[in-house]
């Protein structure tokens, strides 16, 4: 079980303050959604807790910095299912969920049957088994998704951060994705998983943090951040929230009037 606390974080990207004053705690068995509008700063912001992008102010997990941590130990720590990953070798789906072992691997060192059994439950889990033999790089935009969602569960990392992993889905395996999150969570992961589809993101998050601007404008339970107030102010849209039943849906009627 991990815990993630970043304590006024900020990340300067060129010229910009691409996130500003960020604190926040994440704990174990929780399913955290962060949303908010394109450019907010929802990305670098989970690079940032990766160590995969310099910052300010102090980000921890169960008390170590990331920033001195080895790559390998914080790999192993917390899964990372990057934005819209471009694949440059033909390697079968089979190996590319393979490479998700990669941290538990001493150098030079070959899969054990204990990897392989992780690989297969991964692939099993995001159903891509009927794929392993296929090149990753001929497969769909919504097969490449699932296979580097494979990927990150092989990790079988006690913490899970997948940056818009619904991104290219249909809708089938968008529910089938954000189950699995809920599910690692429910197991008692650490999740975070950046999103766009609020009503996705109302449905299966425990909690959700709004970001605009580099900044966190609203942090608690989908109730509570997805108000029609909130998404004028922050997106821009007149939407329509329907909070009877047991998570908010939110339908978008168009660009606000100003
Ligand atoms: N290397 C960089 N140098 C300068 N600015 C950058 C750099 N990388 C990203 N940015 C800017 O930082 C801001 C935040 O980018 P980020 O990718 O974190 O946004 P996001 O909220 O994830 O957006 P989206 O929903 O579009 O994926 C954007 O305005 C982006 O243009």
């Amino acid at each position: 079980m991990v815990m993630l606390i970043l304590e006024h974080v900020g990340v300067q990207l060129g010229r910009r303050s691409v996130v500003q004053g960020v604190d926040a705690a994440f704990a174990p068995g929780t399913l955290t959604g962060i949303v908010g509008p394109n450019g907010a700063g929802k990305s670098t912001l989970a690079r940032a807790m990766l160590a995969l992008v310099p910052a300010t102010g102090r980000i921890s997990i169960d008390g170590d910095a990331v920033a001195a941590m080895p790559r390998g130990d914080l790999a192993r720590r917390i899964a990372y299912l990057p934005q819209g990953q471009t694949l440059h070798w033909p390697l079968t789906v089979e190996r590319l969920v393979g490479l998700g072992r990669l941290p538990h691997l001493a150098p030079m060192s070959k899969i054990s049957d204990a990897d392989g059994a992780a690989i297969e439950r991964a692939m099993l889990r995001a159903d891509v088994q009927g794929l392993r033999t296929r090149i990753a790089t001929e497969l769909s935009g919504g097969e490449r998704a699932r296979v580097l969602f494979a990927r990150a569960l092989a990790v079988e990392a006690p913490g899970l951060i997948a940056d818009e992993p619904l991104a290219s889905l249909d809708p089938g395996h968008q529910i089938d994705v954000m189950e699995l999150m809920r599910a690692e969570a429910d197991a008692g992961a650490l999740v975070i998983a950046v999103l766009h589809d609020l009503t996705m993101a109302a449905r299966y998050c425990d909690r959700l943090l709004l970001i605009d601007d580099g900044r966190i404008v609203a942090d608690g339970t989908p109730h509570e951040v997805l108000t029609p107030d909130l998404l004028r102010t922050v997106y821009g849209i007149e939407a329509r929230v329907e909070s009877g039943g047991d998570w908010p849906t939110v339908t978008t009627f168009g660009r606000a009037r100003p």
